[in-house]
């Protein structure tokens, strides 16, 4: 049986009137590379920082690898605003922050380049590492213990070989191409050992070449290392090719779901991308 790594039950976040996920649930199986899609504004940046911590949601909860990591219910000011379904079902109140949910095995990438850019592509990975292991900004730049240290470096060396970076292991981040940059990025998030990896936009910018060899590198990291994938994208190509599922959200709400077939010909899919459906 498919075993489950994520799993998003009934999540809303409302940002005052704003309702920007609207009662969301999805899941996801070990291995599989699953796709968030939908038009500006839909929500999916949202969802993702509701899963990694950066938002307690107004409602719902998540699990991740079957233990419920996050779970909130309309309280406070929300509890006169709420407006959505399932009120009274979560009763317990767990938000982990982003660092907690890091330590929990779940890695991901931003929509905007978050290189340290006056640093080497080594030191650039070697401080995602000392977080995983420390969890503090302090010790994570200014190690403490030489036999860690070394050892830590020696598997950051081990990450870029498996990613093609050691070749530019000592140029600066601001000196490599944008596609080796996104490239950066993913290993500054695998470096932390998630399970689960969420890229927010990873081939945003990117032109159609650079795009394809992220389609590679994407498939690459998916087998090396055994990980789940959940990604927000606009290029369709790259959804269309690599994903095994896709979810689609339009202004808060999921319209549909299915594989990459069954989603590029949903009428209801084609009308919030273009604002005219099929069938009309
Ligand atoms: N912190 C916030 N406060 C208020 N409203 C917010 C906040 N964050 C997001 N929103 C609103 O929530 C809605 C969803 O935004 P979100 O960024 O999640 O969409 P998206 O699908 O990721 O869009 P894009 O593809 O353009 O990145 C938008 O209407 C946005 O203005």
């Amino acid at each position: 049986m498919a075993e489950n790594v994520l799993h998003i039950e009934n999540i809303v976040m409302q940002f005052g009137g704003v309702v920007a996920v609207n009662d969301f649930t999805l899941d996801i199986n070990k291995g599989e590379i699953v796709a968030l899609i939908g038009p500006n504004g839909a929500g999916k940046t949202t969802a993702f920082n509701v899963i990694t911590g950066v938002y307690a949601p107004t409602n719902g909860a998540v699990y991740f690898n079957g233990k419920r990591i996050i779970e909130n219910h309309p309280h406070g000011k929300m509890k006169k605003l709420y407006k959505g379904g399932n009120l009274g079902k979560y009763k317990s109140v767990i938000e982990p922050t982003p660092d907690k949910i890091t330590h929990l095995g779940i890695a991901r990438t931003f929509q905007n380049i978050r290189l340290f850019k006056n640093m080497t592509v080594f030191e650039n990975v070697l401080i995602a590492k000392h977080l995983k292991r420390t969890s503090n900004i302090f010790s994570a730049t200014f190690r403490l213990n030489a036999k860690e240290e070394a050892r830590q470096r020696k598997e950051v060396m081990k990450l870029l070989d498996i990613l093609g970076l050691s070749s530019v292991k000592d140029e600066k981040a601001t000196n490599l191409p944008y596609g080796k940059q996104r490239h950066l990025e993913i290993a500054r998030a695998l470096a932390t050992e998630p399970k689960l990896l969420l890229l927010d936009e990873p081939a945003a910018g990117m032109n159609p070449q650079e795009t394809e060899e992220l389609t590679a590198f994407i498939g690459k990291i998916r087998s090396e290392f055994g990980l789940t994938i959940l990604m927000i994208e606009h290029h369709m190509d790259l959804v269309m090719d690599i994903s095994d599922r896709i979810y689609v959200l339009d202004f808060g709400k999921l319209i549909a779901q299915g594989t990459p077939d069954e989603v590029q010909n949903n009428p209801k899919v084609i009308e919030a991308y273009l604002g005219v459906s099929d069938d009309a």
